[in-house]
């Protein structure tokens, strides 16, 4: 079997952090403060608004069947970390725990503990935290996913790489975890490579696709790995009971430009820290969230009206420029905004199209919507704008604060296809 695996990255339009949390959270809070998560797993949760974007990972994957006499020697490599590689026996993974058909049998803590004490004897190289977070994540999705009589009996070749920036809130670690659990489930035999994937394939993806994420994030709320699962541009909330997803398909084509700021940071950190202020404030927190989710409802109805009304679409590129820019206000009310997305939006704004953060913030990526009559001259100059804002940033630095790197623009195409199985 010689195969590619591919997944999109994604842009969350609304509902950052605001999708990890119930419903009238304000409401909830205020008449029981003491409620805080542990009473929201009864109830709905926000919704958020993400769209599939055409910047890929993949992974080149060659099973080689019948191992036992020649070994199982296989190998992950990760391209985007300084080409590191594993070598490691498929055969020895079959001693871990036991594969199963759901994700809620894995005690995944035991698990991991294996994992890392198996890494700790075979990665010779030098690695930083991501990638080995990385290879355990493989690891770990091998053997809870692929029965372990099929382990003892296959080398596997895998070799990942991505166009997606890691780290930058354009969900790398789902389309990550998309792959990966594609290929665990293809060489489990569980899925068989086609052309179409069928609704309970893809449920079964996007189910193991969680529970990888979940290694890397901690408390992922499942949207970013439900656009790589699905594509194209859907709303997305959590329920006590699973996922609700709704494809978005009659929503008109939306122009922006992506900006990188280059700034690393730690989703997994940054949405610990919005849940330990939704805790420790909850008269301010919880009715800023609560407000997110009612910006990005307005936003999808007008969405839908754009669609249906060509004629208005002046006034209601002016509301979405509105909930845009009031959206990325309240993120940073709960302290996931950077100088640097500052500096992006204030520019943005000063060419009058509305800006916003996208993804976890604390830097990363940001967005512009650009309305149809944007001209080229003037989204020329902004981009021309932007790629020069490290300058003066770096003219104000402040203490021991790293120059800044150049800011990275592209206009790019939403609503990409999700997972993809292609012959090699
Ligand atoms: N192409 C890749 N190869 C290997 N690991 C990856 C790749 N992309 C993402 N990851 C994993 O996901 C982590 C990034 O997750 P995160 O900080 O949430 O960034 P993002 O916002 O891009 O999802 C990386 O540290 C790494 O462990
Ligand atoms: C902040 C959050 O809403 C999105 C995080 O996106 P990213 O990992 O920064 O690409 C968290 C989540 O939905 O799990």
């Amino acid at each position: 079997m010689q195969l590619v695996v591919s997944a999109p990255g994604k842009v969350i339009l609304h509902g950052e952090h605001a999708v990890v949390y119930g419903k009238a959270s304000a409401v909830n809070l205020a008449l029981n403060p003491m409620n805080s998560m542990s009473s929201m797993s009864s109830m709905n949760y926000n919704t958020a608004l993400a769209t599939a974007l055409d910047m890929r990972t993949s992974v080149r994957l060659a099973v080689t069947e019948g191992a036992t006499t020649q070994g199982t020697e296989s190998r992950v490599a990760l391209a985007d970390f300084g080409l590191l590689a594993l070598t490691f026996q498929t055969a020895d993974l079959s001693a871990m725990g036991k594969a199963r058909s759901d994700p809620v049998g894995v005690d995944r803590e035991a698990l991991l503990s294996d994992i890392e004490a198996y890494l700790a004897n075979h990665v010779q190289q030098e690695t930083t935290p991501e990638a080995r977070l990385a290879l355990k994540t493989f690891l770990q999705i091998l053997v809870a996913v692929v029965p372990h009589e099929r382990l003892a009996s296959v080398a596997i070749q895998a070799s990942v790489q991505s166009a997606l920036p890691i780290g930058a809130g354009l969900g790398s670690s789902a389309a990550f975890a998309v792959c990966i659990a594609t290929v665990a489930l293809l060489i489990a035999g569980s899925i068989q490579q086609t052309s179409n994937l069928s609704p309970s394939q893809l449920e079964l993806i996007n189910k193991w696709a969680l529970y990888a994420e979940t290694t890397m994030h901690g408390t992922p709320s499942g949207v970013d790995n439900t656009v790589g699962t699905y594509g194209g541009l859907i709303q997305f909330a959590r329920t006590a009971s699973g996922i609700n997803m709704t494809p978005l398909t009659d929503l008109p084509k939306l122009r922006i430009l992506l900006v990188n700021t280059q700034q690393s940071r730690s989703t997994k950190a940054l949405v610990a820290n919005v849940r330990t202020n939704f805790d420790k404030f909850p008269s301010i927190v919880p009715p800023v969230i609560d407000l997110m989710e009612t910006i990005g409802v307005q936003a999808l109805a007008d969405l839908r009206k754009l669609s249906l009304d060509q004629g208005a679409s002046a006034e209601i590129y002016e509301r979405l420029k509105f909930y845009i820019s009031a959206n990325h206000a309240l993120l940073s009310v709960v302290q996931v905004d950077h100088p640097k997305l500052v500096a992006v939006r204030s520019c943005a704004e000063r060419f009058g199209f509305g800006c916003k953060l996208t993804g976890a913030g604390g830097g990363g990526c940001a967005f512009i919507l650009l309305p149809p009559d944007a001209s080229p001259e003037t989204v020329a100059a902004l981009v021309h704008a932007i790629t020069n804002l490290h300058v003066q940033y770096n003219a104000l630095l402040v203490g021991n604060e790293e120059p800044s790197q150049p800011f990275l623009v592209w206009e790019t195409n939403l609503g990409s296809q999700g997972v993809r199985i292609d012959t090699a």
